[in-house]
């Protein structure tokens, strides 16, 4: 993006707006900020705000593709993982918000998961200069504190294992989370782009 300072940023938030057959009038989105209006009852006397403004990094409306969203949040982080930098995408909201949606997608409408696998090869292959690469992968679900390893034949068994102790007399949980299971990618075939 072409924001100036953004290098100097560890952590970057966007938002991202479903589709709804029925949005409501009181949400507003501008480029990099989401206005919410709180309507007041023409007889209730209050002090409440009446408009809250919330600022992103970048705003995505409803209608904003999923190639859009990969490339303009995610697509430099996952490049940059090839040169050693780690880097985290997760998203965050609430049920039914679009998530599964944003973060793998379906066959029609790939998420990040796959756009990411596909960028990972593609950069590769520009890059292939003599060095081999293997790429291997994991993937686990938390589920109500719960880990389960999606590339296990038993993937709906828990994986993790929360363990109780206490710290200062505080009671604490820890969860402990074994070697999960690991898959070589070789070929991401992708049909509809
Ligand atoms: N940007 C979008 N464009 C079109 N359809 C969307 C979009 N975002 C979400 N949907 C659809 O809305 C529904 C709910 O989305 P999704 O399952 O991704 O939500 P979620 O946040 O993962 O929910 P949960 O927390 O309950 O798992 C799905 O049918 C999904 O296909």
């Amino acid at each position: 993006m072409s924001d100036p300072g953004r290098e100097q940023e560890h952590i970057s938030v966007v938002a991202r707006l479903r589709p709804s057959p029925q949005p409501s009038p009181h949400v507003r989105a501008a480029e990099k900020e989401v206005v919410v209006q709180i309507p007041r009852g023409d007889d209730v006397i209050n002090n409440q705000v009446e408009e809250y403004g919330f600022r992103f990094a970048r705003v995505f409306g409803p209608d904003a593709s999923q190639r859009t969203v990969f490339d303009a949040a995610a697509k430099e982080l996952v490049l940059g993982a090839l040169d050693g930098v780690n880097c985290t995408i997760f998203a965050y909201g609430q049920t039914g918000s679009g998530k599964t949606y944003t973060i793998c997608g379906n066959h029609k409408e790939r998420g990040i998961v796959p756009r990411s696998l596909n960028a990972i090869f593609e950069a590769l292959e520009r890059r292939q200069g003599g060095e081999d690469f293997s790429i291997s992968m994991s993937f686990i679900e938390v589920y109500k504190e719960v880990g389960y390893d999606l590339l296990a034949k038993e993937r709906n068994r828990p994986h993790t294992s929360p363990r109780k102790g206490f710290k200062n007399r505080e009671l604490t949980l820890q969860l402990l989370l074994p070697p999960l299971s690991s898959a070589f990618v070789f070929l991401i075939y992708n049909p509809w782009e």
